[in-house]
């Protein structure tokens, strides 16, 4: 069973640069984490690293492969030249061009992996880098690998709120505001005129702040969004699920790092692993459960990106049709639509 104010504390505990116990470990964050923290607990510096795989495959640490060939997390242990300024360079990519490489370092793996990749994901929610220290402190909250498990990835809504939405250009639109009871996170849809009989055509769009809002031509997200409401609208009715789900999973702060990254040379793809994170980390679990939470269990999808049909399908939505959602690219986003097709699989 899911604590959602267990899981609130922690993320609040590790964003301000307190201790959180997750199952065995006791972590504290390498961003948030003061000198004067780390001088209290950790008074002699010996603390440990937690890496993820992908920050410890970007370093050039080998041993970040699990049995099953995954990246794996890594312990990065204290050695001299491994002060707590080192650190902190290992764990922020930016500091990747402007330094000389640290070592050689001791990585071994992990001895509870799934306690790491707990704390890892908890780091992730909190929209901070995922590298922490290791710790040994009386922490200030504790939760579980399961607790951590369970909210990463939502699976169920509750609608909490429903209302009229009047939209130029739009039939008559209601949104509907939906919580997940096990992570507390609130998602929303747009429910645009009128279906029925028919799978609805349904558009997901995951959450981009700098494209829906101020209009980025990094990315095709404010165009793809307003041409989605335009196609339901034309149809005559359909579903927008506005998913939570800012740079694929990461959080606004991470995505403007891999931005800042990209400003480098690095594509999407790769300003993801630098920082740490899987090439996408969204899962489309709460999708699924806000569709049925509206009494859906089969759709037309509009989209580019199969993980989407593939992810709705897991989870037990029927997806009779995907319908394409290209739009013209500019100058500043045709790399990165390129490599959504080269790298991330993106249909034409
Ligand atoms: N991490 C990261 N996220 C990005 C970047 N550019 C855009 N995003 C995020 O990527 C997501 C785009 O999602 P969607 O509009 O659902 O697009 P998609 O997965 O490409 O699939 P379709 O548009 O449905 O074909 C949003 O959450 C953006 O914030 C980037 O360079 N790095
Ligand atoms: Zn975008």
């Amino acid at each position: 069973m899911s604590d959602a104010p267990a899981l609130d504390r922690a993320i609040a505990a590790l964003r301000a640069g307190r201790t959180v116990r997750v199952g065995g470990l006791t972590i504290l964050s390498v961003e948030t984490g003061t000198q004067a923290i780390l001088d209290l607990i950790d008074p002699k510096g010996n603390a440990p690293l937690l890496l993820s795989g992908p920050r410890a495959m970007a370093l050039g640490l080998g041993n970040a492969h699990d049995a099953a060939g995954e990246t794996a997390p890594v312990e990065v242990r204290h050695c001299d030249w491994l002060d707590r300024e080192a650190a902190r360079a290992l764990a922020d990519p930016s500091r990747d061009f402007d330094r000389g490489p640290i070592g050689p370092l001791n990585a071994i793996p992990v001895e509870r992996p799934d306690c790491a990749k707990a704390a890892l994901t908890l780091a992730r929610l909190a929209g901070l880098l995922p590298a922490l220290w290791l710790v040994e402190d009386e922490p200030v909250v504790a939760i579980e690998t399961s607790a951590v498990a369970e909210a990463a990835y939502a699976k169920s809504a509750t609608i909490v709120a429903r209302a009229k939405l009047p939209i130029d250009d739009l039939p008559p639109s209601q949104m509907v505001a939906f919580r997940d009871p096990a992570s507390g996170e609130e998602h929303v849809a747009l429910v645009v005129g009128a279906f029925g009989g028919q799978p609805p055509l349904v558009r997901l769009h995951s959450e981009c702040l700098t494209g829906d809002v101020f209009g980025s031509l990094k990315c095709d997200c404010g165009p793809q969004l307003k041409e989605a409401l335009h196609i339901i609208g034309a149809s005559g009715g359909g579903i927008l699920l506005y998913l939570r789900q800012e740079g694929r999973g990461i959080g606004l702060a991470n995505k403007l790092r891999a931005y800042a990254l990209q400003d480098r040379g690095l594509d999407t793809v790769d300003a993801n692993r630098r920082l740490g994170f899987a090439d996408d980390e969204r899962g489309y679990g709460m999708a699924a459960a806000m569709l049925r939470a509206l009494g859906i269990d089969a759709v037309r999808v509009l989209t580019n990106n199969p993980a989407k049909v593939a992810g709705l399908e897991r989870e037990g939505i029927r997806v009779v049709e995907r319908v394409a959602h290209h739009m013209p690219t500019n100058p500043h986003n045709a790399d990165y639509i390129a490599t959504k097709k080269k790298r991330s699989g993106h249909l034409d």
